[in-house]
This record gives C-alpha cells, sequence and structure tokens, in this order.
C-alpha cells in the first residue's frame, strides 16, 4: 500500500512532475519485472455480441433485432481455436456480451435453438470442446460473474477477467455511460473481484479511461483492486485501457484521455499495486506504446496472429516481430507469456483445475514460460 497517497490525496500523482512520477514507477517495473515485456499470442473468439447492457462506448455490442446479431457456432468456435493452434497460439480468450437472455426473448431463443438456457452454460461447453480438440487454455472474460457462474466456469479455464472499469457510481446515472447497465453497477463489478478471489481463480481487471471518471475515482478503484489482492492473491494482472471513440457508439463525440493522462494513471497504478501484479496497457491501441514502457508497464496484453480485436475493430494488432523491434529499440525484450502467470502454475497454488493446471504447467516447462520467458527471437 502506498501510504504517500493517502496522506497526501491524489496530488502526488495527478499534479506532480510527470518525468519523476514515470520513473519512479519504471524504478519499481525494473526492480520487480526488469526489461522484459510480455505478451500473450492468443485468438479471439467473440462467443456472442447480444448483451443486457448497452455501454455507451461499446461498439461490440448488437441489439438482438440488428441482423449482426449472433451467436457462434462451435464449429465457428473450433475453426478459430485451430487457426490459432497453427500460428502456435496458447491462448483462447473469450470475450462476450452479458447475460442477454435475462432481458432479450430473442437471445433466449436463439440459446434454446442450440440446446442452452443460459449463456454461461454454452460459454463452459465452449471451453471444454477447446480443451478437448486444441492445445489452447481458455481465458474467460464474460463481465460480472455470480458465485455459481465462477464454479461452472473455473474447471474449464486457465484465468478469467473482468475490468472493473470503475467506481464511480455517477457514470450509471441517466446519459453517462453505464445507465441501465446492471452489469456495470460498480458494487457489483467489485463483488465479482471479491468472489474470484474467494474461488482462488487468476484473475485479470482494470480501469477503462476517459469515460468520465475522475482521476481521485481512478486512485480509488486501483486502491480496491490492490486491496482484494492483498486478501486473496488472484490479482495477475491490471490493464489500464483508454477510452477509444467509435463512430457507431452513443459517445462518438466524446474526446478521448489525453496521452499525459494515461502516463499518469499507469505511473499511479505502478506505484500503488502490489509488484507481483502484472501492469499491462495495450500496444493496438496507440501508437505511444513506448511511453507507457516509460511509465512503468511491462506487459501488452493478448495479441494475435489470426484475428482481429473484435473490441476496438479500427486498430490493426500490431505485428508480433515489429513490436518486439520497437520493443528492443526502448531497450526491452518482448517475450511471450501465457495467460496464467507462473506464480499459479505450481502444483499447491490451490489455484486452476488439477486437470488444466497440469496443461498449462506442461506448455510452461515445454516452451520455457515457467519463469523467465522465452525471447520472441527465438519463436518466430
Ligand atoms: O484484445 C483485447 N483483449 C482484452 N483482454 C484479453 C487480454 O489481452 C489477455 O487475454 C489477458 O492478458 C490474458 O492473457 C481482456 C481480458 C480480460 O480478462 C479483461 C478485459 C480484457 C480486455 C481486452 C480488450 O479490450 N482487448
Ligand atoms: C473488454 C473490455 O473492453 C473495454 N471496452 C469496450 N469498449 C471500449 C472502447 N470503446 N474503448 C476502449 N475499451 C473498450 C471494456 O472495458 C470491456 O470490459
Ligand atoms: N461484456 C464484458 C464486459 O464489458 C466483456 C466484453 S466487453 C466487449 O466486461
Ligand atoms: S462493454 Fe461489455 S457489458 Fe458493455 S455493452 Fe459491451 S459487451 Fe456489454
Amino acid at each position: 500500500m502506498n501510504t504517500q497517497s493517502l496522506s497526501t490525496g491524489t496530488a502526488w500523482a495527478e499534479t506532480g512532475d510527470l518525468r519523476a512520477l514515470m520513473m519512479r514507477a519504471a524504478g519499481i517495473r525494473d526492480a520487480h519485472w526488469g526489461r522484459t515485456v510480455t505478451y500473450s499470442r492468443k485468438a479471439f473468439v467473440p462467443l456472442t455480441n447480444m448483451c443486457r447492457d448497452t455501454c455507451g462506448y461499446c461498439t461490440f455490442v448488437k441489439h438482438p433485432e440488428s441482423p449482426e446479431a449472433n451467436i457462434m457456432t462451435p464449429e465457428q468456435v473450433l475453426a478459430t481455436a485451430q487457426k490459432g493452434e497453427r500460428e502456435g497460439c496458447k491462448e483462447l480468450l473469450f470475450s462476450l456480451g452479458e447475460k442477454p437472455e435475462l432481458r432479450y426473448e430473442k437471445a433466449r431463443k436463439g440459446l434454446e435453438k442450440i440446446g442452452y438456457s443460459r449463456l454461461t452454460d454454452y460459454l463452459r461447453d465452449m471451453c471444454e470442446l477447446v480443451l478437448a480438440e486444441t492445445s489452447l487454455l481458455p481465458h474467460v472474460n464474460a463481465g460480472t460473474l455470480t458465485d455459481d457462474e465462477i464454479d461452472v466456469l473455473r474447471p474449464v479455464s486457465a484465468s478469467m477477467g473482468m475490468m472493473l472499469e470503475t467506481v464511480s457510481r455517477r457514470l450509471t446515472r441517466k446519459g453517462q455511460p453505464h445507465y441501465a447497465c446492471p452489469d456495470k453497477v460498480p458494487v457489483q463489478r467489485l463483488r465479482t473481484l471479491e468472489r474470484a478471489g474467494q474461488k482462488q481463480v487468476p484473475f485479470t481487471t482494470g480501469l477503462l479511461i476517459g469515460i468520465g471518471e475522475t482521476f481521485a475515482e481512478r486512485i480509488e478503484a486501483l486502491h480496491a483492486i490492490n486491496d482484494a489482492h492483498a486478501r486473496h492473491g488472484h490479482i495477475q494482472e491490471v490493464i489500464i485501457q483508454n477510452f477509444q471513440r467509435k463512430p457507431d457508439i452513443e459517445m462518438a463525440n466524446h474526446p478521448e484521455p489525453a496521452l499525459e493522462d494515461m502516463l499518469r494513471t499507469i505511473a499511479a497504478a505502478r506505484i500503488i499495486l502490489a509488484p507481483e501484479i502484472s501492469l499491462q496497457a495495450p500496444p493496438n491501441l496507440s501508437a505511444r506504446h513506448i511511453a507507457y514502457l516509460e511509465a512503468g508497464i511491462n506487459d501488452w496484453g493478448g495479441i494475435s496472429p489470426v484475428t482481429i480485436d473484435f473490441i476496438n475493430p479500427q486498430h490493426e494488432w500490431p505485428e508480433i516481430r515489429a513490436l518486439a523491434s520497437s520493443c528492443t529499440g526502448a531497450g526491452f525484450d518482448l517475450r511471450e507469456r501465457l495467460t496464467v502467470y507462473p506464480r499459479y502454475l505450481t502444483g499447491d497454488s490451490g489455484f486452476i483445475n488439477p486437470g488444466v493446471l497440469a496443461r498449462a504447467a506442461g506448455m510452461a516447462q515445454e516452451n520455457g514460460l515457467a519463469r523467465d520467458q522465452r525471447h520472441i527471437g527465438e519463436t518466430a
């Protein structure tokens, strides 16, 4: 816990000298993670774009009446997974809308047609299919989860995640991005974080920057994440994601966060969070990724050689070799990692279902990812 932030409010990060702040954060990163920056080679499966929420920034979601609304078939899921496998992916990222069947008759019918009454059960079976038919490790990003949903998904996934995004209740009011989004009520997000910890799921979370939150609210969110981690040890990584403007969203005219704002938030995150929590910012969202390294990140998240980023489709993934050479230019080695971090892969960690753990630990050993991840130049 950073006591300075508690005793002097947020001015130390919000208005203090930016260079000094970044250097302090980079020092913490260097001490724990060295000059290595990682990524996970993944294939992306947007299992469904139907969702009971209507976040003002989301371009991914489609109304069930829209001709673009869909649920991927098992054949489509498997085809994407196999394509990923052929390209050397080790992670299968399921990212999807939340509980559409609870709001829309049409979504309920769509699920019924394929034999399910609940999206989570279909997701579970698709994770199982990927485990049975490919070598990939499923990572589940399905938003808020109940105790029961975590129990259902835990045996068939290596790790899970949910962006906390914000702790601001103000953003759920009319006219705000989280208005009428039951899964974006901060207390529900915080409960999911806590449940994942209680159930020992290696967990990814993060902040969405620039949707109307104050700097103080970001600091509050970082402390909430760190406190949950202090209780359970389950937070493997925190993503600092900038809001991306797109023409087809409610927030089409909302400004994107400035680079300085991102850098201050990244540095504050590195200072507040326990050092073993990996700090991630997406490379495809900004041409400014070198500055993110200088502000203290050590990870780029999942990068796909086979699928587009369905959440921010206007941005292409950086070609992995090109990213490697720009990292080298900045004094960093780009290395691959698994979706789940090495500290959860010991037999007695208590995290991860034993079958999936055995597979992940085997993959880590085989590929030299158990500790110090493999250098990109040796793999490509
Ligand atoms: O390509 C993306 N991957 C996203 N990922 C995936 C992430 O890049 C990697 O899959 C994880 O780092 C695990 O390796 C998320 C995972 C979560 O658990 C929670 C939120 C996200 C958000 C994104 C995202 O916006 N775009
Ligand atoms: C998977 C994650 O993607 C994030 N997400 C959704 N829409 C956007 C956007 N326009 N810009 C940046 N991030 C976004 C949400 O925070 C979600 O949790
Ligand atoms: N619906 C989930 C969330 O918002 C995950 C994917 S968002 C495209 O957290
Ligand atoms: S961001 Fe996630 S929860 Fe919000 S509308 Fe999009 S899919 Fe649904």
